[in-house]
């Protein structure tokens, strides 16, 4: 293993029923990188990153994180997760909510305070703190998703599609927030099906029909391939 890797994916295969979704994964994350994964619909991104976040297991094979075992306790508060369809609660305010999943993470008083500041400035969205959840667009509730997932200051942040459903000028301010955690240390894990989103990624794992087909830089990739765009470095490894 990769001395300063931090996500290690060994072996992981997941059936749901005869169907295989995830067939015989090897990846390491190294720390500090935004790693993407990227893939069409179906392709069982999901499936892996929640084995990730320790909300599913392997059929077989084993996944490390910060060399522990997933699913691990002992890793909850070094682990940031934001699923694909926000999980929040729709008759409290963000504020509500925010205090109701700092406080899962032990943060309470002053740096809860202040912890929910600093998230809601960084999406944008410290105007509307008291407002009521079933009131949000949909991209205002990604974006307090997001706010959620970095509360507690995760080593590693794991986000299933966090720009969906998000304008281009804010998903530009999102990306500055990736780079600045990046810059503090964060391990970042993206998934996504946007192909410029993923040149914005230090690497790349390629995911189709349940198997990795290639790692690397964006650059790499599409060197290797002799292609100008990601999506041409896609369809050649996907052998089309
Ligand atoms: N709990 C489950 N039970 C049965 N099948 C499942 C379950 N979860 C996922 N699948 C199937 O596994 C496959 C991969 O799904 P997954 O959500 O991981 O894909 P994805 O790459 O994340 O796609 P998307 O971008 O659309 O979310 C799909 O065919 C899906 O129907």
């Amino acid at each position: 293993m990769n001395t300063n890797s931090c996500v290690s994916i060994q072996h992981v295969s997941k059936k749901f029923g005869k169907q295989q979704v995830l067939n015989d994964i090897n990846l390491e994350v190294l720390e500090g990188e935004i790693f993407g994964l990227l893939g069409p619909s179906g392709a069982g991104k999901t499936t892996l990153v929640k084995q990730l976040a320790g909300l599913d297991v392997p059929s077989s094979g084993e996944n490390f994180l910060l060399q522990e075992k997933m699913p691990s306790l002992k890793l909850i508060e070094k682990v940031g997760y934001m699923a694909q369809s926000d999980a929040l609660y729709e008759d409290l305010s963000a504020k509500e909510n925010l205090q109701f999943f700092s406080a899962l993470y032990g943060l309470k008083g002053e740096k809860q305070k202040q912890r929910i500041e600093e998230v809601m400035e960084l999406v944008h969205l410290s105007e509307h703190l008291n407002k009521l959840v079933s009131n949000y667009s949909g991209g205002m509730k990604r974006r307090l998703s997001l706010a959620i997932a970095l509360l507690h200051e995760p080593d590693i942040l794991i986000l299933d599609e966090p720009t969906v459903g998000i304008d281009p000028v804010l998903r530009k301010s999102i990306w500055d927030a990736f780079y600045e955690l990046k810059k503090k240390g964060t391990t970042l894990i993206v998934t996504t099906h946007v192909m410029d989103e993923a040149e914005k990624c230090d690497r790349l794992g390629l995911i189709r029909e349940g198997s990795l087909i290639a790692v690397g830089t964006p650059r790499e990739l599409k060197e290797e391939t002799n292609s100008t765009t990601i999506e041409e470095a896609f369809l050649f490894y996907g052998g089309a």
